[in-house]
């Protein structure tokens, strides 16, 4: 899979340097519970190591959105039939707005600033709408668990991703930097196109990347957090986006009861469900900080890719 190039040169206080090509992208598999951490982290992770990130979950969030503003209700077996329609016709397109590593942003009141590093955003489109907020939403959350379980519409989002990623992989093929869907939805990661053309790696996050979708990952990583800590991050999260805890009549405890619901739905679904690969390394997140979280990641890349710069 690897080939390999190594540069030695020879000198006192030397260096060697091997620098690993790859003839396939490096795929990293990230799967887990709701709100354990999967997007952010995943998209840090492709931010470090300038890998194409794809956010399956956002797929799923889609549909259930195009079901809802139908006047569809998800939990209803008898709309099966309509969801499955919706999810093969429907058009997505994801865009991950990548920060430079070196970029950073001030804030901070009285005086006193802090230095924060810039997180990468994913942009999601339906039928070339901007829906990146409106796919957040908790009604959306409530219905996609049930979405999501429908085999017909696992199929659609399976034939969705391997379209956009055969797409991509022609573009780089063809050195080709304009990066649209036939809709005008931009594709995948487009702002790195800008720059970079030959993506070296891949990071997907969802519930069956390791299991189903990238069975063959060259790292799988299974993300879980304390169900308390996961709804008091999911609350922060709908209140920093707009949301009026009040108003909305949500809570921590309302919020947990919501997130340990969907997990129960994902993990007993009879679908691809919700579930740890054997060979996938389980990292907690209740303790840990983001960028620690991302660091554990890219470090165990760097190991299997084994293109640390080693002094000797
Ligand atoms: N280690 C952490 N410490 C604090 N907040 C975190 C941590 N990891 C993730 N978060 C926050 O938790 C929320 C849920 O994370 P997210 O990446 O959306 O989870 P998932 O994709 O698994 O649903 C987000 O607001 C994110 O910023
Ligand atoms: N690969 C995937 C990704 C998501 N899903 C389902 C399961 C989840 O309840 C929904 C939404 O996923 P998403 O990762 O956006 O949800 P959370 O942010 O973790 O709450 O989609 C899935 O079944 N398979």
């Amino acid at each position: 899979m690897f080939k390999r190039l190594v540069i030695q040169l020879q000198a006192p206080r030397m260096r060697t340097f091997s620098i690993a090509t790859r003839t396939k992208p490096f795929q990293v598999a990230i799967d887990g519970p709701a709100a354990s951490g999967k997007s952010t982290t995943a998209k840090m992770v492709a931010q470090r190591l300038g890998f194409d990130y794809i956010d399956s979950g956002a797929f799923y969030r889609c549909i259930t959105l195009a079901a809802l503003s139908k006047g569809i209700n998800p939990s209803d077996p008898a709309t099966v039939g309509q969801i499955s329609e919706i999810a093969e016709q429907c058009k997505i397109g994801l865009q991950t707005v990548f920060a430079k590593p070196s970029e950073t942003v001030s804030s901070g009141e009285e005086g006193v600033f802090q230095k924060l590093t810039c997180l990468p955003t994913t942009r999601v489109f339906l039928n070339s709408k901007d829906v990146s907020s409106e796919i957040r939403s908790n009604n959306v959350s409530q219905h996609v668990s049930a979405v999501a379980a429908i085999r017909n519409v696992r199929e659609a989002v399976l034939q969705k991703i391997r379209s956009i990623r055969a797409r991509e992989n022609n573009n780089n093929n063809n050195n080709n930097n304009n990066k649209q869907d036939s809709d005008n939805t931009p594709n995948l990661s487009s702002s790195q196109s800008q720059s970079i053309v030959v993506s070296e790696g891949l990071v997907m996050d969802g519930r069956d990347i390791g299991t189903v979708i990238l069975p063959h990952a060259d790292l799988k990583i299974f993300l879980v957090a304390d169900s308390r800590i996961r709804a008091e991050r999911r609350l922060q999260e709908l209140v920093k986006n707009g949301l009026d805890p009040t108003l909305n009549k949500l809570d921590v405890d309302t919020v947990q009861r919501d997130l340990q619901r969907r997990d129960e739905l994902d993990r007993t679904r009879k679908v691809s469900p919700l579930r740890k690969a054997d060979d996938a390394m389980v990292l907690d997140t209740s303790n840990l900080t983001i960028e620690g979280q991302v660091d554990v990641i890219v470090q165990e890349v760097e190991r299997r890719r084994g293109d640390n710069v080693k002094v000797v």
